[in-house]
């Protein structure tokens, strides 16, 4: 079984801007985390801090491993047990290197560390080339691909090579962020499928990270709902479906198209961007913006402007930071 992972009071700044505002989330080994929220929530962020290519404060820990206080050697071992799939797998990969150099990057060497990007002048080692061709085929790419250049791929093609380079590291966390986004529609079903398979097969453990709450809800055990750098919902994905209690949580299912597989997979529907009061100002983040609070209500909901309401246990598993989240839609 794979390792668990667990994020504490992880905090993301860059300049004034706090991206990431002291989150804490825990996955359990083999399951799936889904990470939604509006553009510019901090979804993309939190993703790349978690493994390790964003600066960041709080703790990530693999089982009972807090990656940062190992010393950098080992920690760059232990990092290499997340890995990353971004959105554009055009940049991502290597325009210069073949398919199999690609996954060969991912390959951990016989020392267990980084071995660095390969020499896209020389071709995948020899010894390689025979685990190269499984990892392709674990993501049902055609092998005869080896030697083809990313750009001779489409898109969902080159996401696969993505894929299997992650898996080349051989990890115990994936974290997929937007992976279909930029893909065709007929070409999102697909390669979600591959990923829950994967998942499944390999008892990965992942966060999957989407602005369309329909295909995290396909993909996630647990979902969290992020707003303008926190976490402002979380709980089993049944639950948080079937009773959302942020109003975020509400507009972002509110804006499911509700039609066939098609459009149900397309990016189409989610509005707007975080629109959230002056950082130093006290109170809810989403109250700007929200239907239930002090701009709807004639009671003036002072409590939304006053005071910032902490992630309250609803029940063990399904927390909201709400100061109203029982009242209806
Ligand atoms: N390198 C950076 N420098 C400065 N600000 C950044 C940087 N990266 C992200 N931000 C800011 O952090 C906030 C969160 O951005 P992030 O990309 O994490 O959100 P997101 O939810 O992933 O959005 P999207 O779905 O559009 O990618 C935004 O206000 C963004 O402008």
């Amino acid at each position: 079984m794979t390792a668990g992972l667990t994020v504490q009071d992880l905090t993301v700044r860059y300049g004034q801007v706090t991206a990431v505002d002291d989150i804490s989330f825990s996955v359990a080994p083999g399951t799936v985390l889904g990470l939604v929220g509006e553009s510019g929530s901090g979804k993309s962020t939190a993703a790349r801090a978690v493994v390790g290519l964003a600066p960041a404060q709080g703790s990530i820990m693999l089982d009972n491993v807090d990656l940062g206080r190992l010393p950098g050697r080992q920690a760059r071992r232990e990092r290499r047990r997340l890995q990353m799939i971004f959105q554009d797998s055009r940049s991502a990969l290597d325009p210069r290197f073949t398919v199999a150099q690609c996954v060969a990057e991912g390959l951990p060497s016989a020392s267990g560390v980084d071995h660095g990007r390969p020499d896209p002048a020389r071709d995948a080692p020899r010894r390689s080339r025979g685990r190269i061709a499984e990892l392709l085929e674990l993501v049902s790419l055609d092998t005869g691909l080896m030697n083809a250049r990313p750009r001779a791929l489409s898109g969902g093609q080159r996401q696969r090579v993505a894929i299997a380079r992650a898996l080349a590291a051989e990890p115990d966390v994936l974290v997929a962020d937007e992976v279909t986004a930029s893909l065709d529609v007929s070409v999102q079903a697909v390669v979600l499928n591959l990923l829950r398979r994967l998942q499944a097969d390999l008892g990965l453990t992942m966060i999957f990270i989407s602005h369309n709450l329909s295909v995290v809800r396909y993909m996630a055990d647990q979902i969290a709902v992020m707003y303008d750098g926190r976490i402002v919902e979380q709980g089993p994905t049944a639950d948080l479906i079937a009773g959302p209690e942020h109003p975020c949580t509400r507009s972002l299912l509110a804006a499911i198209p509700q039609m066939g597989q098609r459009r149900l997979l397309s990016d189409e529907g989610i509005e707007a961007s975080v629109v959230s009061g002056p950082a130093s100002a006290p109170g809810c983040a989403y109250r700007l913006r929200c239907p239930i609070g002090p701009a709807a209500s004639s009671d003036g909901r002072e409590i939304c402007t006053s005071t910032d309401p902490m992630a309250e246990a609803f029940d063990r598993h399904h927390q909201t930071a709400c100061h109203f989240a029982s009242v209806g839609s």
